[in-house]
């Protein structure tokens, strides 16, 4: 059975509450933006792309409920004002990855297209929305796909594969169907190097403070029935180091949640020190994200917002109780791990400076630093196809 993060049917919006996994698979229901807005914030939805889809059907689910309720205005103009200052509201739920503000950006854009006319009707404006919408929980499907396809070629062609033919891999945090609406970016390339029988084993880390890779991520593999192994974030240097036909390591792939124009990359925290270890064991490290997580207004990481998060998650720790013997799913708890009175430092992102990363791989292609040393991401959105050479920047 596919893991859904997101059900969505015209009208209705399910999550799956993340932060009850992996114990429990529990669904709930987003009817406003103002549900979706604390759902994202509690990260009982999360990933880059998640959250952009989920705001997005959260307010699609808003404007059908109202219509059906007989309450949507009859003017364009004021439900195009509505969609617009829910928004700006959903955008604030969670400031660094870029993809909600990018497909607010896009789904603004919609609307105002839609409402050009004066004469045009509320019904109208709002179907526009919603089409938009639903789009977006499509494309992101497809984009992962191809992601996968694309990242495992590229892995396969460029680092030192097994005689098994085989390689293993090191993912961080969670970037599979749980992260957004399905099949995933890093954890796509994966599964697609898994379904080629390309992969020899995957790691993943536990992603302290949150635990997305021991929470998530190793659900999402032992569901597919991927060959897997946990490893704390402090084990994974030392996993660097093994050069057994299963440890040895062949690429670290990671997702993101804002790709600078230059390439730096705001990813989960801890991906910094996992890039500074790659370059060190000249390991290949690879980001994979779609093209809505690349922004180009922002020149470099300096510019990208970190996401500070409460102490708490630092210093308490969730899960059922276990007895030694088994888990009662009906007893969870909450127990403190750290002394009392000390501060906590919690940024939920840092920045992957552009040098450490060896490819950006997309669902266009995988773009890699060029003779002048830099990334040109300007060229995944041109029309260019990417398997043309580039003038700047080898793709
Ligand atoms: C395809 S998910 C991308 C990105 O988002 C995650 O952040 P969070 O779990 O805080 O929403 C993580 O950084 C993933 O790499």
């Amino acid at each position: 059975m596919v893991l859904q993060a997101i059900k969505y049917t015209r009208g209705s919006l399910q999550i799956l509450d993340q932060l009850k996994l992996p114990h429990a698979e529990v669904y709930d229901d987003i009817r406003t933006s103002t549900d979706a807005w604390h759902a994202i914030k509690e990260m009982r939805t999360r990933g880059a792309p998640a959250i952009a889809i989920v705001a997005a059907l959260a307010l699609a689910v808003e404007l059908e409920n109202i219509a059906t309720k007989g309450e949507l205005s009859q003017f364009g103009e004021e439900v195009k004002v509505f969609i617009e200052e829910k928004l700006e509201y959903l955008v604030t739920s969670r400031p660094t990855a870029v993809n909600l503000a990018d497909a607010a950006r896009k789904l603004k854009k919609a609307v105002e297209e839609a409402a050009k006319d004066d004469s045009v009707s509320g019904e109208a404006v709002k179907e526009a929305y919603i089409k938009a919408a639903e789009k977006m929980l499509v494309d992101d499907v497809q984009d992962n796909e191809a992601i996968g396809k694309h990242g495992a070629e590229w892995v396969v062609k460029n680092t030192e594969v097994g005689k098994s033919g085989q390689v293993s891999m090191l993912t961080h945090c969670n970037t599979g169907s749980l992260a957004t609406a399905g099949y995933g970016t890093a954890l796509g390339v994966i599964r697609s190097l898994h379904s080629n029988g390309s992969l020899k084993h995957a790691f993943c880390t536990e992603t302290r403070p949150y635990n997305q890779g021991s929470r998530l991520t190793a659900f999402e593999l032992v569901h597919d029935n991927i060959p897997a192994t946990l490893v704390t974030d402090s084990m994974a240097a030392a996993l660097l180091r093994l050069k057994g036909p299963s440890e040895r390591i062949a690429a670290i792939v990671v997702g993101a949640d804002r790709v600078a124009a230059n390439g730096d990359t705001a990813n989960k925290i801890g991906t910094y020190s996992l890039a500074i270890a790659a370059k060190h064991h000249g390991v290949k490290f690879l980001v994979a994200a779609p093209r809505t997580t690349i922004d180009l207004d922002t020149q470099s990481g300096e510019g990208i917002v970190i996401e500070e998060r409460p102490g708490k998650e630092v210093t308490m720790i969730k899960g059922p109780r276990h007895d030694g013997a088994s888990l009662d799913l009906q007893n969870v708890e909450t127990v403190s791990i750290a002394a009392n009175g000390i501060g906590v430092w919690n940024p939920a992102f840092d920045v992957t400076p552009a040098e450490l990363i060896d490819g950006i791989i997309t669902e266009v292609g995988v773009v890699e630093k060029g003779s002048d040393g830099g990334f040109n991401l300007q060229r995944l959105f041109d029309d260019t196809p990417l398997d043309k050479p580039s003038t700047i920047g080898g793709i």
